[in-house]
């Protein structure tokens, strides 16, 4: 029985919303701030797998954890559903809070930003459970403070992301079948982002915008990279074999590492090559998360 479960309550008090898996599909890394962030220009999208965060609104603010990848995180406290919350209360005077669950099923420190999609999921429950608009700039000046990758997680949808994670484009995607694949290795983005070793002050590169349609959004994509892919892969060695097992499924358009890693991903045609070429892969390597969705 979950912990929501003994509290009192009726089901109407519950408010729940998905929290995403999000995919880089392209991730250029264009110079680093005198502040030590990186600059950045990526497209980023959604999958249709993820997390699960409820809220029973209330005085107090609570966590508790479930799912398969529960067990991973440590102390409820620094979870980034309670900073992402405790960011809003600090620029919302009388902001209700209340008791948050979070169903936790993607794996940790792997290029997925789940803890950014739960925390962006944390914000748009308490913006529900007190009537702030989707747009109240206070929602977004919260996501900033918890993550460079929640300003995108609150958007939620295909977008440019660019700066260090502050400015967001909404963009047309094509949907894609998508099989997502972890080793099970987690990486940290700071020690990915330390191996670039990239000086605070440098520019190197300008953004690229990319095409419209279908077949073009995909050769374009097929000649962008993912920058941190190198120093992911100096971290994560079987990141090799994670790209060879996708590439040798049938129907593979384009296969990629998202975010700091170290899942990797293949787009596909549809969701039935997806889930075909998720099925061959998990077979061959029971040990890796393997999951087929839609991208887009
Ligand atoms: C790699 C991406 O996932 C791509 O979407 C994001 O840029 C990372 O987003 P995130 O995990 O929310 O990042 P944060 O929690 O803000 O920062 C984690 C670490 O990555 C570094 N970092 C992050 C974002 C950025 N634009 N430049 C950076 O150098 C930060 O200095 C920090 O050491
Ligand atoms: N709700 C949460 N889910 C996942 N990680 C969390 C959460 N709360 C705190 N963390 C911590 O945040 C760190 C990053 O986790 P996350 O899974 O978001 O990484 P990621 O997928 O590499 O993110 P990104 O793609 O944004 O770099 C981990 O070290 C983890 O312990």
């Amino acid at each position: 029985m979950s912990a929501t479960s003994l509290l009192p309550h009726t089901d109407s008090d519950v408010l729940s919303e998905r929290a995403p898996a999000k995919v880089n599909l392209t991730l250029r890394v264009l110079g680093r701030r005198e502040d030590g962030y990186h600059q950045l220009s990526s497209i980023v999208a959604f999958a249709g797998t993820g997390d699960r965060l409820s809220l029973i609104p209330g005085e107090e603010l609570s966590l508790t954890l479930d799912g398969p990848g529960a067990g991973v995180l440590g102390g409820e406290d620094d979870n980034l559903v309670l900073r992402a919350a405790r960011a809003l209360a600090a620029r919302v005077p009388g902001l209700k809070l209340g008791h948050f669950h979070l169903i936790k099923r993607l794996p940790v420190a792997a290029g997925l930003g789940g803890g950014s999609s739960d925390a962006a999921a944390a914000l748009r429950l308490l913006a529900r459970a007190n009537g702030l608009a989707a747009d109240d700039p206070r929602l977004h000046e919260a996501a900033l403070a918890t993550g460079s990758d929640v300003p995108a997680c609150l958007h939620g949808r295909a977008c440019l992301m660019e700066g260090r994670g502050e400015h967001i484009t909404p963009l047309a995607l094509p949907r894609f079948g998508a099989v997502l694949v972890n080793p099970r290795v987690p990486v940290s983005t700071a020690e990915v982002f330390r191996l670039l070793a990239i000086p605070p002050g440098t520019r190197r590169g300008e953004a690229v915008a990319p095409p419209s349609g279908r077949g073009a959004i995909l050769d374009w994509l097929r000649t962008e990279p993912n920058d941190l892919e190198p120093p992911a892969r100096a971290l994560a060695p079987v990141l090799g074999e994670v790209e060879a097992a996708l590439e040798a499924t049938p129907g593979a358009l384009l296969v990629r590492m998202s975010g700091s890693g170290a899942t990797m991903f293949a787009l596909y045609a549809d969701c039935r090559a997806a889930a075909r070429a998720a099925k061959m892969v998990a077979a061959a390597h029971p040990q890796w998360w393997v999951k087929s969705t839609v991208l887009g």
